[in-house]
Formats: C-alpha cells, structure tokens, sequence
C-alpha cells in the first residue's frame, strides 16, 4: 500500500461518491423524476424520519468522544441543526412538517411503526459504526455530506415540479442544508486530509465512506423492494388501511 497526497485522497473520496452515492438509486431517480404515487412518497419520508432523528444521536455518540474542545465546539453545532434550541425548531421538527405535509399522523411517524425492518438496522449500524471506529472513521463517515446540495436540488425542484401534493413548505426541511452540509462537510474533508496520513489510515476512511454509503443504500433497497416491486413487509406502513397512519 502507498501513502496518497491529500488530493489524491480527496480525488478517491469523490470517485467513490460518483459511483456509489444514493442519487444513483433507482427509488431516488423515481422520487425525483415524478413516478411515484403519494403512498411511495410517504413510505419515503416515513422511513427516512428515522434516518433523521437517528442523525443527533449519531452525532452525541461522536461528540462524546471527540479528545479536544476545538473539535467538539465544531461538532455540537451539529446537533443544535437537528435537536433545535427550542420545541419545533431544528431539523427533525422541520422533517416532520414534511410528514405533515404528507398527511400523516406524527404519533404514527415517531412511533416508528410503520418502518421497515431494514431501515432501523441500517441507521442503527451507522450509529454503532460512529460509537465503535476509531474517531477518523467516524468522522470520515459523515462525507456522503460531500454530495447531498447536487441531491437535494435535484430533489427539490424535482418534487415541486412534479407532485401536486408538495410545496415549499413541506420541504422547508431542505432549504438550510444547502449551506449546513458544505459547511459540515468542509470540517470533516479538512479533518481527514490532515490526519490521514498512513496507508491504514487513508483506508480506514475510504472504507467508512463505502460503509456509509451503503447505509443509504441499503435503505433505498427497502423501499425499493416492498413500495415499489409490491414485495411483503408484515406490519410495514400500507398506505390507506393501516391503522393510525393519518392524521385528522
Ligand atoms: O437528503 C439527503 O440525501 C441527505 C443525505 C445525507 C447523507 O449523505 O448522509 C444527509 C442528509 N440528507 C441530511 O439531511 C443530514 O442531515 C445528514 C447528516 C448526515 C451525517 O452523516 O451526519 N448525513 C446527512
């Protein structure tokens, strides 16, 4: 194995993005060009509030186990974007004024009872991954962040023109993560260039952001398979019919 320059690094962090990041997904494409129905659209926002909620505490685990102030004063901010400073402020608020938006109930939402199975153990391993890996690896693995602007403007503007059931206030979710995730992603790219130094170490980042993005893979391959191939998902959200799934 061969030390790479930091570039060269960076150069395989990005190819890895290019061909493996969640925006090639076929749920994804299907989401965005407008050939979903609405229950494909809220099996989407439901499983993916997990994702979401799951992010703080994901980033708490981290935050624990940062060595100096500089770096936790940078990671905490994190956690403010998501928790909020205050009740209905914060990202899992905004993402349950898309749920909302969508129809559905917010006791159905945070229950977690229509999610599917392989939703809560992809976002449960990326939660362990941050918990067990060395810091580096944990850091590396927020870097899918390197790629979610291109994604979420390609979803933004995608939904809007596409259903008729969503507007501007339903995605406010996504407005502010266009200058949190550079800014995110800018810190944890720095991070990596200047302590990636080994062979080991160059791959133990390079193997994190695989591991990540096959998170969000794996996620889009549930939904995929159950809401868009009709598979079985015993309990999983069904749209109209399922008990408690809709608000008033
Ligand atoms: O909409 C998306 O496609 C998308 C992707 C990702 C990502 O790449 O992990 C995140 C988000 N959104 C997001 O909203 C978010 O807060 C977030 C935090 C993290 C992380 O790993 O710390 N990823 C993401």
């Amino acid at each position: 194995m061969t030390v790479l320059s930091p570039d060269a690094l960076e150069a395989r962090l990005r190819e890895i993005g290019a061909e493996r990041y969640h925006n090639r997904h076929p749920f994804h494409r299907a989401l965005h060009d407008g050939a979903l129905n609405r229950m494909q659209v809220q099996a989407w926002a439901l499983n993916r509030y997990y994702y979401q909620a799951s992010i703080p505490v994901k980033d708490a685990t981290l935050l624990a186990r940062l060595p100096t102030a500089e770096l936790r004063r940078e990671w905490r901010r994190r956690l403010e974007d998501h928790d909020g400073d205050a009740p209905g402020t914060g990202g899992i608020a905004r993402w349950l004024k898309l749920t909302d938006g969508l129809g559905l109930s917010r006791r159905y939402v945070e229950s977690l009872e229509g999610m599917l199975p392989a939703t809560g153990f992809a976002v449960e391993a990326y939660v362990h991954f941050v918990g067990e890996r060395s810091v580096l690896a944990a850091i590396a693995s927020s870097l899918t962040e390197l790629f979610s602007p291109t994604i979420i403007s390609e979803r933004v503007s995608g939904m809007l023109r596409h259903y008729n059931f969503i507007s501007e206030e339903t995605l406010a979710y996504f407005a502010p993560r266009l200058t949190q995730a550079p800014r995110d992603s800018d810190f944890a790219l720095a991070y990596v260039r200047a302590n990636a130094r080994t062979p080991e170490q160059q791959k133990e980042v390079i193997d994190a952001l695989l591991f990540k993005c096959n998170v969000l893979w794996s996620m889009l391959d549930a939904l995929q398979h159950v809401y868009m191939e009709g598979h079985p998902a015993p309990g999983a959200f069904r749209g109209d019919g399922t008990p408690g799934a809709f608000s008033a």
